[in-house]
């Protein structure tokens, strides 16, 4: 398994290029199962020998979405709204993602049975049905979600009438989505806000689109700039992706400015940033996504901050790690302490999930001698080129490959 082994202390300098949003480009794949016609997607992520595809599901052969593909990613159950909304049927094995809670999908279900599906659940498996067709109606979800309101979008885009969704997610990929489908021919009103009007068309077409970039890598980097007193220009974003989070680090002290291109960021070390408190909300609030990298830098600054999950329950599980490292928290239910120190150390690491992975990254950056972490497999599924563009701008970084072992090695 591969390791990224990390040589603390190094300020970061340089420019970081920020990639199209995998919240986003992931529905935004499942939308072209609701045409027939060509879909080209630009600025998309992880796609390493090329970052625009052409997407074509001229007619659909197989309506079901089998558990070895679904269970490493949350989004998959997003093939489950388009594939009832065209086809008429759905097979969509229950999700898999990061194991930060226990992510049920009872409201993408209550809210495609809203719009006239019968589903059952069996052996792992949503089977879904709607043979005279999805039909518009109001349905209130009980608590925001995010994939969930990405499901019903697409799903309604076709559904005969209009459907009503109220106190919907307000994310910039539910936006980007929603942009999406209105190119492709859907007529959505109050895009942006949490009550989504969309007036069912019988038809989608085709067309070319451009993936937002990624909040959430952003706001990675910008916290790279600042535990290691660092200055970057993040290229290809914006500060209007990052509201909340924009406004917590400058309450810290990390000078931020909105330029021609990107985002520029300078910051004092760590020691010389404020404490300061964070809940975890919904969009426009503090980014759950963004709660693990913040944590890191709260380890070194100067006082204490408390940090408040309120979007999954089991979120923390880089406390532990970077307690490893040196650092000072107290976890009380859904908050946690985290007292600053002066320091961290170097010390081998276990990698969890995506954002906990990439949280002991940033503190291994400002930690005093080596960091090996372990498991780095979650980093692969959000950070494209992570320790190139680290390296780039003066990080001391490496990926160590493990090489299987010969055949006939492994079999004495
Ligand atoms: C692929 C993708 O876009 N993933 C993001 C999406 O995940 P995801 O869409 O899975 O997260 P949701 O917004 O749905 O989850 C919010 C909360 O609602 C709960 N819930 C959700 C659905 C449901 O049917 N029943 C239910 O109880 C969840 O357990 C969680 O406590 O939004 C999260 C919150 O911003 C982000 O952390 C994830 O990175
Ligand atoms: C939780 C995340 O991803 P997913 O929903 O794909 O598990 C994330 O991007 O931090």
């Amino acid at each position: 398994m591969d390791k990224v082994r990390i040589q603390g202390k190094a300020s970061l300098h340089g420019v970081i290029s920020i990639e199209g949003a995998k919240n986003a480009a992931l529905p935004l794949m499942a939308a072209c199962l609701l045409t027939e016609d060509s879909v080209v997607l630009d600025n998309l992520p992880y796609l390493h020998d090329k970052k625009t595809a052409s997407f074509q599901a001229q007619t659909i052969k197989t309506s079901q979405a089998p558990y070895d593909i679904v269970r490493k990613m949350r989004a998959s159950i997003l093939v489950l709204g388009p594939l009832l909304a065209r086809s008429g049927e759905a097979i969509v094995s229950l999700p898999g993602g990061c194991a930060i809670g226990a992510r049920p999908v009872d409201i993408h279900i209550r809210g495609l049975e809203a719009l006239g599906a019968e589903i059952t659940l069996e052996d792992g498996y949503i089977q879904a049905r709607a043979p005279r067709g999805l039909q518009g109606r109001r349905y209130t979800f009980p608590k925001i979600s995010v994939t969930g309101t990405e499901n019903l979008l697409m799903a309604s885009v076709l559904a005969k009438g209009t459907t009503e969704l109220i106190h919907a997610a307000r994310e910039p990929e539910v936006v980007d989505l929603a942009h999406f489908l209105n190119h492709m021919g859907a007529r959505i009103e109050g895009i942006g806000t949490d009550t989504l009007v969309i007036e069912g068309v019988s038809r989608l077409h085709g067309t070319t689109y451009s993936v937002l970039p990624d909040r959430i890598e952003t706001g990675t980097y910008l916290i790279a700039a600042a535990i290691t007193g660092g200055e970057l220009f993040l290229e290809g974003t914006s500060l209007n992706l990052l509201p909340s989070v924009s406004s917590v680090l400058e309450r810290m002290g990390i000078q931020l400015e909105e330029r021609q291109g990107g985002i520029w960021v300078k910051s004092p070390p760590p020691r010389e940033l404020l404490g300061i408190d964070i809940v975890t909300e919904p969009f426009p609030g503090f980014a759950t996504d963004l709660q693990a990298q913040l944590m890191a830098l709260m380890t070194l600054v100067n006082g204490s901050s408390l940090v408040t999950e309120t979007i999954f329950e089991n979120r923390f599980m880089h406390v532990a790690e970077l307690m490893r490292m040196g650092a000072e928290i107290t976890i009380q239910g859904h908050s946690a302490l985290i007292r600053g120190v002066p320091f961290l150390k170097g010390a081998p690491v276990m990698a969890t999930d995506l954002r906990a992975s990439v949280s002991l990254v940033l503190a291994a950056l400002a930690a005093e001698g080596e960091t090996l972490i372990n498991r780095i497999y979650h980093l692969d599924r959000g950070y494209q080129d992570l320790e190139q563009k680290l390296a780039a701008c003066g990080a001391q970084i490496e990926r160590i490959t493990e090489h299987q072992k010969p055949l006939l090695e492994a079999v004495v």
